[in-house]
């Protein structure tokens, strides 16, 4: 009872598209919530068997389970967990709610009409995809007016300080800079993902892309580079993209196999946590990453990195590209903002030979590069991250 209680309780519905940007967003999203601000969060997902890629020790069997403090429901139609209204209900990138749920939140505003001592019904939000674009700021916020009457509020993440934030844990950019800091945590976590060979001095590239020529024009360059470069790939969709490189076919390829090309190094991973996931950020000399949540990432690790964005009609990704690019090299050195943009959009647009070009004009050592990765996280939270704004917005709505 969000008047008369202290203990606020959360749900949030998330259906899984395809890939794991969804789950792996409200997963986030759920911990911090549960962690920083000690709310009793409900992750209701429909799909657990794609959340057990990103959380090894969930049972998609299970009906009701809690990790991290944090209840996660099996949502399948009509739920088997039941659903009670509690003080926020959060539908993740547009879902459609169960109807008995929608039903619950009118029940609930009739309750409260007859008696206003009743529970409020719920703050009804839907969170939306991440942008740069300007147009963000002027519709974070906004109410729409149901046919039940119920107001539910779109809250758009974003960059600006009018728009809903970034979701950035608290700790995160202190544990990272302690990781960084010591050169044995890197070389450890090399070896605890059974990753031989990897030498202080050689380059170390992450990979988590969507399938395009751009990935095989760069692995072949890595080829015939002077130092060895080690390309790290979670076995998925990119792998699809180095067939003519591989001694076998996709299917055979295991998390552990490693395949010597010349200079280059591929080293198949298994998919880990959140957490690991993020200390791979840390560990690399530079990140390939896609979708949202991985994008996000690789800017907390404060390390170059090339966005490979999930494809929309009509190239509208390419217009989300640049307002992005626009914004992450507004305090870079123009020649040097020229080259990070040339390479992030020939990758994206599949130009195999300017990828290439793009990436040899690139030096990952280059220190205003290094540096500006460095800044930019701190830039771009703007003071405040996502959840510390998404409660300060319940509270005022
Ligand atoms: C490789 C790896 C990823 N992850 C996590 C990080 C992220 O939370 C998640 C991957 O999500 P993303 O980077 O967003 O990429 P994605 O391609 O999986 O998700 C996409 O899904 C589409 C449906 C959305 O419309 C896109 O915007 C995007 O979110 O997986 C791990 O936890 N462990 C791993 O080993």
């Amino acid at each position: 009872m969000a008047s008369q209680n202290t203990e606020q309780n959360w749900d949030i519905f998330c259906t899984v598209v395809d890939n794991y940007g969804d789950i792996g967003v409200t997963w986030r999203l759920a911990k911090q919530l549960a962690v920083e601000h000690k709310i009793n969060v409900t992750l209701w997902v429909d799909d657990l068997n794609s959340f057990q890629h990103i959380l090894p020790q969930l049972d998609p069997k299970l009906v009701t389970q809690t990790h991290f403090g944090i209840k996660i429901n099996q949502w399948s139609e009509p739920l088997k967990a039941g659903y009670y209204a509690g003080d926020v209900l959060i539908e993740a990138f547009a879902c459609e709610l169960p109807a008995q749920v929608k039903q619950q939140l009118i029940t609930a505003k009739q309750h409260y009409a007859e008696d206003a001592t009743q529970p409020k019904p719920p703050v009804w939000l839907n969170l939306e995809y991440l942008s740069a674009e300007s147009w963000v700021e002027g519709c974070h916020g906004l109410p729409s007016m149901q046919t039940s009457g119920l107001k539910k509020y779109f809250y758009f993440p974003g960059f600006t300080d009018k728009t809903g934030g970034l979701i950035c844990e608290k700790q995160l950019f202190g544990q990272r800079d302690v990781w960084q800091a010591d050169i044995n945590n890197r070389l450890n976590l090399f070896e605890s993902l059974g990753l031989q060979g990897i030498k202080a001095s050689d380059t170390v590239v992450s990979i988590f892309s969507y399938e395009t020529a751009s990935l095989l024009a760069l692995c072949q360059l890595w080829q015939h580079s002077e130092q060895t470069v080690h390309a790290l790939i979670p076995k998925g969709r990119c792998l699809n993209s180095l067939v003519e490189l591989l001694p076998c076919s996709v299917d055979e390829i295991s998390a552990g196999s490693q395949i010597k090309l010349n200079n280059l190094v591929i080293h198949i991973l298994p998919m880990t946590d959140q957490e690991g996931y993020d200390k791979l950020l840390w560990s690399c000399d530079f990140n390939i990453v896609r979708g949202e949540d991985s994008f996000l990432r690789a800017q907390w690790a404060a390390k170059p990195f090339i966005w490979h964005i999930y494809v929309q009609e009509d190239d509208y990704h390419l217009i989300k590209l640049d307002a992005f690019m626009q914004l992450y090299c507004n305090n870079l050195p123009p020649e040097l903002a020229n080259s990070w943009k040339a390479l992030n959009l020939a990758f994206n647009q599949e130009q195999a030979a300017e990828t290439s070009e793009h990436w040899q004009q690139l030096n990952l050592a280059d220190l205003p590069l290094q540096q500006h990765a460095k800044q930019w996280p701190i830039d771009a939270i703007n003071d405040v991250d996502l959840v510390s704004r998404l409660v300060q917005f319940v509270k005022n709505s």
